[in-house]
């Protein structure tokens, strides 16, 4: 069968195809970087404009009292079951940056008497230089080390790291790696940003201690939409953040001097929420809704392994495949080759939009509930042709 044959039917058979049409995407342009920012669901404008409209035009500071002040945990629990959470663990507000402060402090005040916080040495950037300053901070020190071989001992507090890899699109084993930090009597933390909505993460079943996310990329929250902080129920009382804002009081409005912090999953927050985010991410949810994770993990397979058939086929070696090609992946599939960043912008000159990471990295994002296994193929084909 040809590719074109095989993209034709694997579309006619997609048991997600239908999600689609919850997106609002011009069909014209191949979309292969939800993996950075997620397409809008339709569901989002019609919302903002209510909230615009009546909840803040009409009802005004009313409506604090009508959902608002609760939709940083209630906009949690919808995230939850995505990361394998039951209620009350997940918290929404802030940037990743943010949530990896506060949650790296924490760690440190709970490991008392050791002092390295090892770091994923592939690590997106920002989780590097957020534990560097919480080391000079805490008087830690900072220790890179692959995931495949972490070297944990008695002095290590706390492990960072990413459950894919943002620019390979490898997948870690989150239950392996959490063991192993345990083993050494460690606490686990793992950055969610690109596994969240694209793959199994199993919070709970694997007895993570501490995690957060985005919710900009597969959650299509929108852009800067507020990201997640997860605290199991068993390390709620004992998880002491740094950024002790009014918004994680235990009573808030009591106005007392003397910070209190509250007694749930309440006490990641910091100060008012970014409503207008904040509500956008919960309208873009609704995408989920009668989804589960698990039909989404079997589509992000299927369409990366398509995605790697049709480069094999029709680009061969002028690219290398840095992704692993059995399922240690992600929902992404990087291309390096020469001269990337240019290929990259000549395809996205041809609508093929995906996102190029140094030094020589293509990134195609597979988001399985409205990626189509034709745009797969014709992001093979328009890359063949760039690359002549
Ligand atoms: C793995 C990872 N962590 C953190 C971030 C940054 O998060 P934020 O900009 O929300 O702080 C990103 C992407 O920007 C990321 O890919
Ligand atoms: N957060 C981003 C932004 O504000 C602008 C452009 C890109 C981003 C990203 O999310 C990048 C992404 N985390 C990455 O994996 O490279």
């Amino acid at each position: 069968m040809s590719l074109t044959e095989r993209a034709r039917e694997l579309d006619a058979t997609d048991p997600l195809a239908d999600r689609r049409t919850l997106f609002d995407l011009d069909d014209s342009v191949v979309y292969l970087d939800g993996n950075s920012l997620g397409a809008p669901p339709r569901s989002v404008a019609e919302r903002m404009e209510e909230v615009v409209r009546h909840q803040w035009g009409r009802r005004l500071i009313r409506s604090w009292g009508e959902g608002w002040w609760t939709a940083p945990e209630r906009v949690g629990d919808r995230i939850a079951p995505l990361v394998g959470a039951a209620p009350g663990q997940v918290v929404v507000g802030d940037s990743t940056s943010a949530n990896l402060f506060k949650a790296l402090v924490a760690a440190m005040r709970l490991a008392s008497g050791r002092d390295e916080i090892v770091v994923d040495a592939a690590t997106f950037p920002t989780d590097g230089y957020i534990a560097t300053s919480v080391a000079r901070l805490t008087g830690a020190v900072i220790r890179p080390a692959p995931l495949d071989s972490l070297g944990l001992n008695e002095n290590t507090a706390v492990v960072l790291a990413n459950q894919v890899d943002y620019r390979t699109g490898r997948a870690y084993d989150v239950g392996a790696i959490t063991a192993q930090a345990h083993d050494a009597g460690a606490l686990m933390l793992w950055d969610l940003c690109h596994s969240a909505g694209a793959l199994p993460v199993d919070l709970d079943a694997h007895g993570v201690d501490l995690a957060v996310g985005c919710t900009y990329k597969f959650l299509n929250g929108g852009p800067g939409s507020p990201a997640f902080l997860y605290v199991p129920t068993r390390l709620q009382a004992s998880f002491d953040q740094p950024l002790a804002g009014w918004n994680g009081h235990s009573e808030p409005f009591a106005m007392s001097q003397e910070f209190e912090p509250s007694s749930g999953i309440a006490r990641g927050r910091c100060g008012t929420p970014d409503i207008l985010s904040l509500l956008a991410l919960d309208a873009a949810l609704d995408v989920w809704d009668g989804v589960t994770i698990a039909e989404v993990r079997a589509k992000s397979l299927a369409l990366t392994g398509f995605f790697l058939d049709c480069v094999d086929e029709l680009v061969g070696s002028r690219v290398s495949v840095v992704t692993p090609r059995d399922s240690s992946r992600g929902s992404q599939v990087s291309l390096a080759c020469d001269g990337a960043r240019e290929v990259m912008d000549q395809l996205i000159a041809r609508e093929v939009i995906g996102d190029f990471r140094p030094p020589n990295v293509l990134r195609f994002g597979f988001a399985p509930l409205y990626g189509r296994y034709a745009d797969a193929l014709r992001a093979a084909q328009t890359l063949a042709q760039v690359l002549g």
